[in-house]
């Protein structure tokens, strides 16, 4: 089968590049998914977002045991169903601050990605309820912002850092980020909207967009500097598609995978895997990232804490560890307030409605690690080393945001919630051990196909892919550095750019 333009993985950022790209009735476009529509009901409840990871929707990938936090293995969720992670995501919709994006535009040395250049492309993508300058209203993905279903202990959390000094903002995608807000969320009438529900279904009807569900991208055939073939797998068997023009959009993980079985990346690697080198690209596969999180402050509940009417996570608060008197430019370390208790696999589970946690976090770490293939088949795991909490900068930062979790649990509009510190505890004399044994992953991975202007990186500035002429990576795995929040409406504005792109 031959088509114009093949779209690899339909998750956050494939839906919106075969929603826009097959808008032209004249471009034949085939989008490529592992998984399928998804089925479970709970998918699309918000309450249950914490719920469906590790089902048959959930890559469920592992880490290699991590020395900086104590040794242990983290599990990594990814969606494998037709809207991909935003089928898992917690629904939290925020793009960063915009000194992240103009760091982007000198990193890859195309003033396009800096934040008043994506600025139409975010809001291309989002549905808020009003259009403002900053705010889009006419997008296909919705963004709520909670007033009235906010949680009484939210709000006084809320209340407890505006007695801190830090300012209550009305969102965090204004151009200043620092500041408590409920977090705006990609849900409509009590449900999650994946990508798949916003910018794939209302097309799919398009006679020149065809959609493969249940089949998994092995291989890229090369030859002459060009993909001539993409190996499928299918429950019926294998196949071979062509295409003018391959879109890679499997993702942080999915992508570099794909590559590297395909024989594109680092000689030393692939021989080790059994690949013959076939296209030299060293930077493939490092520069892995991710934001992680402290779970957490865990405080005991003065009242029953009532369940979330949204997705448990309703508040975070960004903010500089220079002082909460710092309200303008990016935020370092940020706090969240979770309704239930959110504790690591290396602490007891607290009973729900009995307590509350703060969770804490890095949003700029400068730990990075790499992802590599261990074999040349589908089904040999990747080994993934995202070398969590290897720099001195992310262990100060994290003790910083533990601090003021602390603070804010003990402000005077948290007295009422507040009936004591279950962890880590007013006995815990070592710090940095708690940290090590509570953070857990944010879920954000990045950067493992990064954009720069250097030869060395993987894709140009325009998300061409460096060796092979007909290919280009389109999602997170491009992210060059990670913006201080959750990344996918960055994810989204990747997606958009690139389409609006192509004419
Ligand atoms: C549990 C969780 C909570 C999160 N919470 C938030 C949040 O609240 N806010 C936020 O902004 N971000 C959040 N994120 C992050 C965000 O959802 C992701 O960064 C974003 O969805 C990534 O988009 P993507 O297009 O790069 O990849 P994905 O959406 O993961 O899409 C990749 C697609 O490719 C498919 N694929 C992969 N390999 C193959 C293959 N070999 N063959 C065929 N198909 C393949 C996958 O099945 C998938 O559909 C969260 C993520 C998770 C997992």
């Amino acid at each position: 089968m031959t088509t114009d333009v093949l779209i690899l993985g339909a998750g956050s950022a494939g839906c919106i590049l075969a929603n826009r790209l097959s808008a032209d009735p004249a471009r034949r476009v085939t989008l490529v998914e592992a998984g399928g529509f998804p089925t479970d009901p709970d998918i699309f409840d918000p309450a249950m977002w914490p719920m469906i990871q590790r089902r048959p929707y959930d890559w469920d990938y592992r880490t290699v045991p991590q020395p900086g936090t104590a040794g242990r293995v983290h599990h990594w969720a990814r969606g494998r169903m037709v809207g991909g992670s935003s089928g898992l995501h917690a629904m939290f919709h925020l793009r960063g601050h915009p000194a992240d994006f103009d760091r982007w535009g000198v990193m890859s040395g195309d003033a396009g990605w800096s934040y008043d250049a994506l600025l139409p492309h975010f809001r291309a993508t989002e549905g808020y309820a009003t259009e403002t300058p900053l705010h889009g209203a006419r997008g296909e993905m919705p963004v709520m912002i909670p007033e009235a279903e906010t949680h009484p202990l939210v709000r006084s959390y809320i209340e407890g850092w505006q007695e801190l000094g830090l300012p209550r903002l009305p969102d965090h995608n204004g151009r200043e980020v620092i500041g408590a807000a409920p977090n705006a969320l990609m849900i409509r009438d009590g449900r999650r909207v994946t990508t798949g529900e916003a910018f794939l279904r209302p097309v799919l009807d398009r006679p020149n967009l065809t959609v493969i569900t249940g089949a998994e991208v092995h291989r890229l055939r090369i030859a002459a500097g060009r993909v001539t073939g993409v190996e499928i797998r299918t429950p019926g068997g294998d196949t071979v598609l062509a295409a003018g023009q391959v879109i890679l959009s499997m993702g942080t993980i999915g992508d570099p995978l794909l590559l590297m079985r395909s024989g594109v990346g680092n000689p030393g690697v692939l021989a080790a895997a059994g690949v013959p080198c076939r296209v030299e690209r060293r930077a493939l596969g490092r520069n892995l990232h991710d934001h992680m999180l402290g779970a957490g402050v865990v405080c005991r509940a003065r009242k029953p804490v009532a369940p979330s009417r949204l997705q448990h996570s309703e508040s975070l608060a960004y903010q500089s560890s220079r002082g909460l008197d710092v309200h303008t430019g990016a935020p370092d370390i940020v706090v969240g307030c979770v309704v239930a208790p959110s504790v690591s696999e290396c602490f007891p589970m607290p009973a729900p409605g009995e307590t509350f946690t703060l969770l804490f976090g890095v949003t700029h770490p400068t730990s990075r690690g790499e992802l590599t293939i261990t074999g040349p088949d589908l089904a040999d795991a990747p080994r993934i080393d995202p070398r969590y909490l290897s720099t001195d900068h992310d262990r100060t930062a994290f003790r910083a945001a533990l601090d003021r979790a602390r603070m804010v649990a003990g402000t005077r509009a948290m007295r009422d919630w507040n009936g004591g510190e279950i962890l880590p505890g007013p006995g815990m004399r070592d710090l940095d051990a708690f940290i090590q044994r509570a953070a857990i992953t944010h879920h954000h991975p990045v950067a493992t196909c990064a954009m720069g202007a250097s030869d060395d990186a993987v894709v140009r500035p325009d998300l061409s892919l460096r060796g092979l002429d007909n290919v280009s990576v389109v999602d997170a795995s491009v992210i060059p550095a990670i913006p201080c929040g959750p990344i996918h409406a960055a994810v989204m504005a990747i997606a958009q750019k690139f389409a609006a792109g192509q004419g």
